[in-house]
């Protein structure tokens, strides 16, 4: 069965082609740009890449048109027609409270991820636009969704509420969600295996450091607590999101340099974090550039950003009475061995001892970068959303009689 994973922006589409017999990636990409006046279509099959610039790409359901027409192309194409294409899994960033596992698209399904447009006004509308359009180009396969808060609705209350009148919880469902979660579930299944010890038994916190990131207590192997909060800008410090800060701010913001809501909520998502501190970026490959040449401001955002995500590690093991192993993922968590030893540096008295030579070797695997002799096993897992996905995705359509 080929499966296509599909994670829709608002204004980028990325896709994986799976062919599940053997779990295997047959072609993955990119549409950026869509709405405007020429999109960049990125595509990758059989270790051929092809990049083009398309003119008119102007919603999501002519970007999944182009992707369909690359995966039966003639040169770059693994599929002879579109037939081939079994169904089509998708990440969802909010589900609220309603879904707590991954689910078959139908109208019920569509009317939810609806109503929850606003808890996730950045997110869920882009995924409902890619459902959407894959439902015009191939109107008889099979959907999935996957939701990024599924795997945190095991958090107990004392996790998940907040401090503030009841009556927004009971009536717009006001709380943390959290997300990353198909992410730190994947990781944290990946994380057992390598230990060789069952899930049931350990204590982690997972931290998927990417463009987002977030840190979760996973406590036998669920969700016990995590950064992210009603939306994905609580937490740790993050490229362009402030992470936690005083609600205070806010308002004195409005107050002081008459700014508008709308604009505070785009000075917290966008102009914030990382970018905000070092004036440079919010890439972490290019802050690290600018501490080496000598920028204060880079090196004190630096330190603030592994600083954030060494508290969350200490709250979480006094949370769950100590931690088995602490586990790095996502773009920045597998790629910066300099932000790992940042954070671990002030962790020993965990009794974790980061082993310095293997934290800088660079696998594709899952590896451990702890001594021999650590309390606290570190590892570095490479996550695979993707992947997850795609099993879900393969796992709905074949329990499901009718298809
Ligand atoms: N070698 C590296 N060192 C530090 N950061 C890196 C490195 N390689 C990639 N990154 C970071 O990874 C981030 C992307 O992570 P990723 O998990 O792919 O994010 P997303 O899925 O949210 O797009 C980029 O913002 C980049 O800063
Ligand atoms: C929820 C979220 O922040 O997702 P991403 O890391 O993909 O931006
Ligand atoms: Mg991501």
């Amino acid at each position: 069965m080929n499966v296509l994973v599909i994670n829709s922006g608002s204004s980028s589409l990325k896709y994986q082609l799976y062919d599940m017999k053997i779990e295997s990636v047959l072609a993955k990409g990119r549409v950026e740009r869509i709405g405007m006046e020429t999109s960049i279509l990125s595509h990758e099959a059989e270790g051929k890449p092809e990049t083009r610039e398309v003119s008119e790409i102007l919603d999501h359901t002519t970007a999944i048109k182009k992707v369909l027409d690359m995966l039966t192309h003639r040169e770059f194409g693994v599929l002879r027609t579109i037939e081939e294409v079994d169904a089509v899994g998708h990440r969802i960033v909010h589900g609220g409270e309603s879904f707590r596992e991954s689910v078959l698209v139908t109208e019920d399904v569509k009317l939810e991820i609806r109503r929850l447009f606003d808890l996730a006004p950045l997110h869920n509308p882009a995924h409902m636009m890619g459902i959407t359009a894959v439902e015009r180009n191939l109107p008889e396969v099979p959907q999935a969704v996957v939701f990024d808060t599924a795997f945190h609705q095991t958090m107990p209350p004392v996790s998940f509420m907040y401090a503030i009148p009841m009556v927004f919880y009971k009536k717009h469902k006001v709380r943390r969600y959290g997300f990353h979660g198909t992410s730190v579930d994947y990781v944290s299944r990946c994380a057992s295996d390598f230990l060789g010890r069952p899930l049931s038994e350990l204590k982690l916190v997972v931290c998927h450091i990417g463009n987002g990131a977030s840190c979760t207590a996973v406590l036998h192997g669920k969700s016990h607590d995590t950064s992210m909060g009603m939306t994905p800008l609580e937490g740790l410090m993050m490229g362009t999101r402030s992470g936690d800060l005083d609600p205070a701010i806010v308002t004195f913001a409005i107050n002081k340099e008459d700014l508008t809501l709308n604009e505070v909520n785009s000075m917290l998502n966008k102009h914030s974090g990382l970018l905000a501190v070092s004036g440079v970026s919010g890439d972490v490959r290019e802050v690290v550039e600018a501490m080496n040449n000598g920028s204060e401001n880079a090196k004190l955002a630096f330190e603030m950003y592994a600083n954030r995500i060494r508290k969350y590690i200490g709250a979480y093991a006094a949370s769950m009475n100590g931690i088995d192993a602490l586990v790095f993922t996502a773009g920045v968590g597998e790629n910066s061995a300099l932000l790992r030893s940042e954070v671990c540096k002030g962790l020993t008295f965990l009794g974790l001892a980061l082993d310095d030579k293997r934290n800088e070797e660079r696998s594709d695997q899952a590896r451990s970068i702890s001594t021999a002799d650590s309390r606290v096993d570190v590892l570095v897992v490479p996550t695979n959303e993707e992947l997850l996905i795609a099993r879900d995705t393969y796992r709905l359509v074949r329990e499901t009689p009718h298809t």
